[in-house]
């Protein structure tokens, strides 16, 4: 009985895409100055306009560096329609953070997520009631998925906030089993070289550590999802290209002056990372190159230790 089970759902997983590779820009919320740092909505279509032109392959957006998780869920629903508008109109990817929130609420951006034009939900797990076991990791996942099977699901994986460690061949073998959109996960500095383990054709692992894209490449990554990749557009799919190309000699070159890069705009480190980026990006935009947007500073009632 249960070997029939798993066999049914199995054979109803949805073929992953081959198109999730390249470089991804997980996009920064704008915020006006006011006491309230009201989200702003109207230079959306100008940014995605911007990466793409710069061959940005799509965006992730009210994740980490979105600040998903300090905005409100009406906050977060008017984002991710006039994102999935803008990315729509300039074909762009675009990706939807949905966790970072009580369960009810995930729920809730589940089922709005189900019906935007996107193309793939991704879902940190429960940050409070943090879970212990893989059965609860992946019945979380599970229960989310399953109110936006529209959509391929990514669990945003990212240990140094949830502190959920896991055997990724574990969690992968046993999520395709019972979530017919389950497609792989967001996976963020630490974890890369345990990732690596589950990297087949028929999954999506997109690397979470701009200092190490063409290191990641070397070991079989195709996929990154990168803040820098909103200030270093170019110089990233650049380091992307050379690596296709097998060229070790300019890749390394590049990728050595973009770590310098972010060392230099890093100020005191993981607490300040959010605000560092986007003064960056902010100076970025205002360069002859830019175009003149403005996405404010981080919510004053976010934390940042990433
Ligand atoms: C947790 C985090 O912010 N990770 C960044 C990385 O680009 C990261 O900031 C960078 O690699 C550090 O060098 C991206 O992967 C973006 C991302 O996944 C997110 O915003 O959630």
């Amino acid at each position: 009985m249960m070997q029939s089970l798993f066999r049914a759902s199995v054979s109803a997983k949805k073929p992953v895409p081959s198109d999730f590779k390249g470089i991804f820009a997980s996009v920064f919320t704008s915020f006006q100055s006011d006491e309230n740092q009201t989200l702003q909505l109207s230079y959306i279509e100008e940014y995605a306009v911007w990466l793409k032109e710069r061959h940005i392959k799509g965006v992730l957006v009210n994740s980490t560096t979105g600040e998903g998780p300090v905005l409100g869920l009406i906050e977060r629903k008017l984002n991710a329609e006039a994102w999935s508008r803008a990315c729509k109109k300039c074909s762009l990817l675009m990706m939807l953070q949905i966790g970072g929130a009580p369960l009810p609420d995930v729920l809730d951006l589940a089922r709005h997520a189900n019906d935007l034009h996107i193309h793939a939900v991704v879902c940190i797990g429960e940050l409070f009631y943090v879970p212990t076991k893989m059965e609860q990791l992946v019945g979380y996942c599970k229960i989310v998925a399953e109110k936006c099977a529209n959509h391929f699901f990514l669990y945003y994986h990212l240990p140094e906030l949830t502190k959920v460690k896991f055997n990724p061949e574990e969690f992968f073998s046993r999520a395709e089993m019972v979530i017919p959109t389950f497609a792989g996960l967001v996976c963020t500095q630490t974890e890369l070289m345990t990732a690596i383990k589950c990297l087949t054709e028929d999954r999506i692992i997109l690397m979470g550590d701009s200092k190490m894209l063409a290191s990641g490449m070397l070991m079989g990554f195709d996929a990154a999802i990168m803040t820098v990749a909103n200030m270093e557009p170019i110089l990233m799919k650049e380091i992307y290209d050379a690596m296709l190309r097998k060229d070790l000699k300019t890749a390394k070159t590049k990728q050595h002056y973009l770590n310098q890069l972010i060392r230099n705009h890093v100020t005191k480190g993981k607490s300040s990372w959010i605000s560092d980026m986007k003064k960056w990006f902010n100076e970025r935009m205002r360069s002859s190159d830019g175009c003149g947007i403005y996405v404010g500073t981080p919510r004053k009632f976010g934390v940042y230790e990433l």
